[in-house]
């Protein structure tokens, strides 16, 4: 199998996108779940360019043990009409101590005469120049060739002279950048059998593209085809304006559909996880519909693709998610047939017979088309199935729910709002049907009235069901569906909460907010006091 080199810049050209940075400690924990996925090289950063990355690499050298990957310090080429000796630039990569560096060198005329104002004849000086100088400092140099495939369309003959300069110099890398993004995979393919035959085996051919034409991941896999034996981009396809080749995606395809191998034996499988740890780190969530390693890579939503699954696990995946690190989830919505009811009752552990399973559909859709959705509130879900099959019990029942909210004198101006609820529940130690159920009437006061309606269920049954005490509230989300409909709009509530060990969310949909919130928290406080098994 032809290797094929996996270089990440996710800590240099992927923290070139707008939103996103990263401390030093972020960086160094970053450059660690590269090492552990297995990639060649790590960019670390550009030294020199900003106190953070002079001090990434001064702490890598002893707070990174890597025992996969190398460490690369980025820079660029010499100034124009400069000299090597006196190049800042150059001095930083090699205080940043890597054993490789890599340099962006401008290989397109337009950019030699537009951008640095100068010759062709100085533009190819300054990558020889620079190159031959950190060779000599004893650094394996890769060279990424700035808007290569531009400048080839443009000038070819200034673009391969500055290829020649990096190769005979001794540049060990030639990485054709599609800086700008715009070049088609068709057009990637020839150009890289161009260079390929022209440079041979003299130097590795890279390639690193951007996504400006969505086309980032195709054009790295275009050039791996023509002769291409390493690939540049990022995790999660994070980068300059729409990003850099997602390695993420780029990776599996390489290695799970067409033979290379990109990562040393038993990393594949990591990737799902290093995937969402970094974006974590960056404070970036995975797209959830990203190949591979989207949390709906391999989620199924449609009633006949779940039966199909049914009968048959890869029915409907392209490959095995186990494959990245991935697994196979079922979405039940309004789309569920009988298979996917019966596989998610399966997965929890309630036995549930034809009958209820119509019943189960019949109350989703409908409760769907009300505005619910049940893909987002997993223990709703839960309780309608139990509900169906009659396993909840019934720890307290309510009479009656009130609450008032009053503005106190002072007007908006100055006054303020005080809300109070009343409940009047029916409780006991065996439930609130027993013959020594007793009734409740609790009164308490909130913020507002979904926390005045929390305080006063909560205390109306604590006494007769103590664990309630245990259920602690993380979230509260209200969106208006029908936004047209103004003040009157019908709204979804979605509540988290959590028992320390365990979280849930339950939904409540109403044309008023109240109702939709005390529904959602009815369901939240049953479902924390479900009996389960340890
Ligand atoms: C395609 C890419 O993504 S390459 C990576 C780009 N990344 C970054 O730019 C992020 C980090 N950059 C920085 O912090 C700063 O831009 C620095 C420190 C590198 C340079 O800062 P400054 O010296 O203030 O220059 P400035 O940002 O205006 O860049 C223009 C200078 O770079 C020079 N330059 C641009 N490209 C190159 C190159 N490939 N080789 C050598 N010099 C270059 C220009 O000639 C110009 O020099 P001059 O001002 O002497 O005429
Ligand atoms: C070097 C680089 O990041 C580019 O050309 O896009």
């Amino acid at each position: 199998m032809r290797l094929v080199e996996v270089f990440d810049t996710t800590l240099r050209d992927g923290l070139q996108v707008e939103g996103v940075t990263a401390t030093v400690d972020d960086k160094l924990r970053i450059a660690e779940q590269l090492d552990h996925l297995g990639v060649h090289y790590i960019e670390g950063g550009w030294p020199g360019a900003n106190p953070k990355d002079i001090e990434f690499f001064a702490r890598a050298q002893t707070e990174l043990s890597l025992s996969t990957s190398t460490l690369v310090a980025f820079g660029s080429t010499r100034r124009p009409r400069g000299k090597t000796d006196d190049d800042a630039t150059l001095r930083n990569l090699l205080e940043a101590n890597t054993s490789a560096v890599c340099i962006v060198a401008k290989s397109a005329e337009y950019h030699v005469v537009e951008a640095l104002q100068t010759t062709l004849d100085e533009g190819a000086a300054m990558i020889a120049d620079s190159v031959e100088f950190l060779r000599s400092a004893g650094r394996t140099v890769l060279v990424d060739m700035e808007h290569f495939f531009d400048g080839y369309k443009q000038n070819p003959e200034f673009s391969l002279r500055a290829i020649e300069a990096a190769v005979v110099q001794g540049a060990s890398h030639l990485v054709l950048c599609d800086t700008n993004g715009g070049t088609l995979p068709h057009e990637v393919a020839r150009i890289v059998a161009d260079v390929k035959s022209h440079v041979g085996d003299d130097a590795i051919i890279g390639i690193h593209c951007h996504d400006d034409t969505g086309c980032a991941v195709a054009n790295s896999i275009a050039a791996v085809e023509a002769g291409a034996g390493h690939i540049q981009g990022t995790l999660n396809g994070l980068g300059e304006r729409t990003g850099n080749t997602n390695l993420t995606t780029v990776i599996p395809n390489l290695q799970l559909k067409m033979g290379y191998t990109c990562l040393p034996d038993g990393r594949i499988e990591r990737l799902t996880a290093v995937s969402h740890h970094v974006a974590e780190t960056l404070n970036r969530a995975v797209d959830p519909q990203a190949p591979y390693v989207g949390s709906s890579a391999f989620a199924h939503k449609a009633g006949l693709h779940v039966s199909a699954i049914a009968r048959a696990k890869d029915a409907y995946e392209h490959v095995a998610p186990e494959a990245v690190g991935n697994g196979t989830r079922f979405v039940v919505s309004e789309m569920a047939g009988r298979a996917t009811i019966q596989m998610k009752a399966d997965e929890i552990g309630i036995d549930i017979d034809g009958q209820q399973i119509n019943q189960v559909i019949d109350d989703l859709k409908r409760l769907e088309h009300e505005g619910y959705q049940f893909e987002a509130a997993d223990a709703s879900l839960e309780l309608l199935m139990r509900r169906a099959v009659g396993s909840v019990p019934e720890f307290f029942r309510v009479e009656s729910m009130r609450v008032i909210t009053d503005e106190l004198p002072g007007g908006i101006a100055g006054g303020a709002f005080s809300t109070e609820a009343t409940v009047k529940v029916w409780v006991g130690p065996n439930g609130p049907d027993g013959d020594d159920a007793e009734r409740h009437v609790s009164i308490a006061e909130g913020n507002g009235p979904v926390n005045a309606i929390d305080g006063a269920l909560r205390k109306a049954i604590e006494r007769a069901v103590p664990r309630v005490a245990g259920i602690h509230l993380t979230d509260y989300k209200v969106r208006i569906l029908d936004g047209g409909s103004a003040t009157g709009a019908t709204t979804r509530v979605l509540l988290s909460a959590t028992d320390g060990t365990r979280d849930w969310t339950t939904i409540g949909v109403s044309p008023n907010i109240i109702e939709a919130s005390w529904r959602a928290l009815e369901d939240s406080l049953v479902y924390g006091l479900l009996p389960r098994e340890s």
